[in-house]
């Protein structure tokens, strides 16, 4: 993208990285592991260290990870278009195939596809697909038992790193 525009207020490590029919918004960084599809991006200030994919859109003062995945729907059968709330945080090598809400975090190295089953804190188990777009989820995998929960996120993650943008 960057050989025909280069979008204000973006730091792009790799501009190879970013290809042409992405959007970019003011203040978003993509870092050298990051990546951007076409018909995908950014809406506000994020940071995109992971794989953005085709149709996928990064709500504002999110972050997706060092190497974390938005499953895309240009192959392999992914039929959900996936999107990503405001202030969420997708943790390094994490992925996510439901759209996620508002201040929602996924824990590193957890992929959450729609049939994931997931514990809610009730004990109920539901489908991840069920809980797509509800915000203030964090998901992780219980290090102790192997599944995967859904609790309620109430700690803030501490949102994007301010110096980190300072430059944009
Ligand atoms: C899931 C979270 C968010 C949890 O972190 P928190 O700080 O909220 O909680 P915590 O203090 O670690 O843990 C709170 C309590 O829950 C427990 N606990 C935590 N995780 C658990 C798990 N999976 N299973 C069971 N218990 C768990 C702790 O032991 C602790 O218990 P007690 O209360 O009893 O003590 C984190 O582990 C995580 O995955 N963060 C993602 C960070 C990330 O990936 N950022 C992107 C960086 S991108 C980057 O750096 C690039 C790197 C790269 O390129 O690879």
């Amino acid at each position: 993208m960057t050989d025909y525009v280069a979008p204000k207020g973006v730091r792009i490590a790799d501009a190879d990285r970013v290809r042409l029919g992405a959007h970019l918004a003011e203040g978003t960084t993509v870092m050298h592991e990051g990546f951007v599809n076409f018909n995908a991006g950014t809406l506000g200030t994020s940071m995109v260290e992971g794989r953005v994919s085709a149709g996928v859109v990064i709500g504002d003062g999110s972050d997706i990870g060092g190497g974390a995945s938005t499953m895309g729907t240009l192959s392999g059968g992914g039929n959900v278009r996936i999107t990503i709330g405001e202030r969420c945080l997708v943790g390094a090598e994490a992925g996510v195939g439901i759209a996620l809400g508002d201040e929602c975090v996924v824990e590193a190295g957890l992929y959450v596809t729609a049939g994931t089953r997931v514990t809610m804190p009730d004990g109920e188990v539901v489908k991840a697909r069920e809980l797509s777009g509800a915000s203030h989820i964090l998901f992780r995998r219980n290090s102790v038992t192997g599944t995967v929960e859904a609790r309620p996120n109430n700690a803030v993650w501490g949102g994007l790193n301010e110096v980190l943008h300072s430059h944009n």
